[in-house]
């Protein structure tokens, strides 16, 4: 009934639709319950520790029966510049002095790691089905070992030329993301975020660039998004917004009621959360320090100085400081369990593919 099978079958999943991995916002909880519904669950690693992530994994194993995906940033990691992050707290002292907070008190230093051989170990001993990367992929080795542990790999691409050199780089299969994406641009040969085209643009130009399947990712969020992308020659879709705010997400309260509250025109590419642009619902700090600026520090220590206002802030119900990534489809996302969205969302699409095919 899916007019392309190549990734049901890969994947060995019932319905060719997969979680987004969302870092900070969800964990294993929203993984099973997806599986549960016949989907792809990814379980973010990127603010994980090795250790952590081994224990979520074990999880989801002793609780389902499913093929899981476990994501990855491979950013380069640069060290904090201390005469930037000075900077960078100067100009949120403000925020700082209205909250009560001590610009110059000690902080917990912003954690993202990028793919390493302890993470690698990890792929070898737990052997998830699929594994996927963010910002490209990791240095030959590596990507060699997770290949040799019998992963799939598959990693975003938001132009055609990093679609083209993902594939020539080793990837089985391109995610191809679209601006209307929630979250980091996945962006790794540029850094324009300009560039970048929107979801129905960028994918039946990768389609036609690359042999290996392609993943649709971005603005997609109901069974028209779905049955759309099919059309455009998509193998399966990647969708994060649309479950944040399903019972399993990790979504604070306050965050909900600003999901709730979205609409299309509230998110925003900022580069201020994190110091690379992602895309989320614009918040007090983004508007009023960016949405980009060139003061925020190298990713991901924009988000250190950020840590204790956050915390204030939602002290206070507010997400003045909170990331709270989101795409352009974001009215859209439903209050419902995972596993009946996932459900829903693929039984909606197999009925538009038969209309349009009727
Ligand atoms: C809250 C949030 C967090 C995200 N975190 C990650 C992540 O950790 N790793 C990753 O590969 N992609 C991440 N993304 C991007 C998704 O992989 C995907 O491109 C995006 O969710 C698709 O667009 P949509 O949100 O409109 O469905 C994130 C997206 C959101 C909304």
């Amino acid at each position: 009934m899916w007019p392309d099978r190549r990734l049901i079958d890969r994947f060995k999943t019932e319905f060719p639709i997969v979680l987004a991995p969302m870092a900070g916002v969800m964990d294993a909880e929203l993984v099973i319950a997806v599986a549960q519904g016949g989907g792809l669950g990814s379980l973010p690693c990127a603010m994980l520790s090795a250790e952590k992530a081994r224990e979520q994994v074990n999880i989801i194993r002793q609780r389902v029966s499913a093929p899981v995906n476990l994501n990855f940033f491979c950013h380069e990691a640069v060290d904090a510049d201390p005469a930037r992050e000075a900077q960078w707290r100067q100009r949120l002292g403000p925020y700082y002095r209205e909250h009560g907070l001590d610009p110059d008190a000690p902080i917990n230093a912003a954690n993202r790691a990028p793919f390493d051989t302890a993470f690698c170990a990890v792929v070898e001993e737990l052997k998830p089905e699929v594994v996927s990367f963010h910002f490209g992929l990791p240095e030959p080795k590596l990507l060699q070992r997770v290949k040799a542990a019998g992963a799939i790999v598959m990693s975003s691409a938001t132009t055609v030329k990093e679609a083209i050199w993902l594939e020539e780089n080793g990837a089985d299969v391109v995610i191809a993301q679209g601006a209307d994406a929630g979250g980091h641009r996945a962006m790794f040969l540029t850094d324009d975020i300009a560039e970048q085209p929107g979801t129905f643009s960028l994918l039946p130009q990768v389609v036609d660039a690359v042999k290996v399947p392609v993943v649709a990712a971005g603005g997609i969020a109901d069974g028209r998004g779905i049955a759309a992308a099919f059309a455009l020659g998509a193998s399966a879709v990647q969708i994060g917004t649309a479950f944040l705010r399903c019972p399993e997400s990790k979504v604070s309260a306050a965050g909900r009621v600003a999901l709730a509250q979205a609409s299309d025109e509230s998110t925003v590419i900022t580069n201020v959360m994190t110091g690379r642009p992602a895309r989320g619902v614009a918040n007090r700090v983004m508007r009023e320090v960016g949405p980009i600026s060139p003061d925020a520090p190298a990713f991901p220590h924009a988000a250190t100085a950020l840590g204790p206002l956050k915390v204030a802030a939602e002290k206070q119900g507010k997400v003045d400081f909170t990331n709270l990534w989101a795409g352009q489809a974001v009215r859209m996302g439903k209050e419902m369990p995972a596993a009946e969205l996932t459900r829903a969302l693929a039984g909606a699409a197999l009925a538009r593919m038969g209309k349009m095919a009727g």
